[in-house]
C-alpha cells in the first residue's frame, strides 16, 4: 500500500487566483494537485486544459500534478499534458478506443498512467492492463461537478480494487474522487483507498490546513 496522500481538487479553487490557491493548499499540507479536465462532451462541464497545467509549473508549482482527463477522445490531448508537466495522467476507459495504447502513450512520455472508473463502470478491463497502470481512480460520484454526495456502493468497489492491486504485487495508487470529507475519509481508507481527492471539503473551508490536518488525524485511525 502506498502512503496516504491528500489531493485537493482545484475544481473548487478560486480560478481567478489559481497559482496562489495551489501554493496555499500545498503549504497547508496537501501532497498532490488534482487537476480536473472537462470537455463539455464526455462530461457536461468545461474546465481547464494543458495551458493551465503548464502555467502552474511556470508559476513554480513542483508538487505532483494529477491530471484527471474527462475528455473524449483522449489520445490527442495526452501529449499536451506530458509537455505541460503533468505527473499522473488518468483517463476513463470509455473515452479511449484503444485503452492499452493510451496507457502506453502516457508511459512513453515519462508520466504515470491511470484508469478512472465511473460509479457504474466495472473494473474488468484492469485484468488486461494491470502491468501498465500506476494509479486506479474510482469515482464516488458521477463525473462533471464538484460538491456531490459520496455514493456508498463505492466502498465495496474499493475493496475489490484493493484486492486486485494486492494480487498484482505492484505499487499502484488507489485514488478515490468525489464527496470525500473529514467525516467519511476514515471509512474510505479502511476500504482500501490510499489517495484522497477532496475539492469542496477543502476549498470551501476557511482554513485549508485545519481540514487537511483533520483528514490526516482520521487517516491515522484507519
Ligand atoms: O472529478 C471530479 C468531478 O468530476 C472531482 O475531482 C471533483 O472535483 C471532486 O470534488 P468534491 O466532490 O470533492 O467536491
Ligand atoms: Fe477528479
Amino acid at each position: 500500500m502506498q502512503p496516504f496522500a491528500i489531493a485537493p481538487s482545484i475544481l473548487s479553487a478560486d480560478f481567478a487566483r489559481l497559482g496562489e490557491e495551489v501554493e496555499n493548499v500545498l503549504a497547508a499540507g496537501a501532497d498532490i494537485v488534482h487537476f480536473d479536465v472537462m470537455d463539455n462532451h464526455y462530461v457536461p462541464n468545461l474546465t481547464i486544459g494543458p495551458m493551465v497545467c503548464s502555467a502552474l509549473r511556470k508559476y513554480g508549482i513542483t508538487a505532483p500534478i494529477d491530471a484527471h482527463l474527462m475528455v473524449k477522445p483522449v489520445d490527442r490531448i495526452i501529449g499536451d499534458f506530458i509537455e505541460a508537466g503533468a505527473t499522473y495522467i488518468t483517463f476513463h476507459p470509455e473515452a479511449s478506443e484503444h485503452i492499452d495504447r493510451s496507457l502506453q502513450l502516457i508511459r512513453d512520455g515519462g508520466c504515470k498512467a491511470g484508469l478512472v472508473f465511473n460509479p457504474a463502470t466495472p473494473l474488468d478491463v484492469l485484468k488486461y492492463v494491470m502491468d501498465k497502470v500506476d494509479m486506479i481512480l474510482l469515482m464516488s460520484v458521477n463525473p462533471g461537478f464538484g460538491g456531490q454526495k459520496f455514493i456508498p456502493g463505492t466502498l465495496d468497489k474499493l475493496r475489490e480494487a484493493r484486492a486486485l492491486i494486492d494480487a498484482s504485487g505492484r505499487d499502484i495508487r488507489l485514488e478515490i474522487d468525489g464527496g470525500v470529507n473529514v467525516k467519511n475519509i476514515r471509512e474510505i481508507a479502511a476500504a482500501g483507498a490510499d489517495t484522497f481527492v477532496a475539492g469542496s471539503a477543502i476549498f470551501n473551508a476557511p482554513d485549508y490546513a485545519e481540514v487537511i490536518a483533520a483528514m490526516r488525524a482520521e487517516l491515522a485511525q484507519a
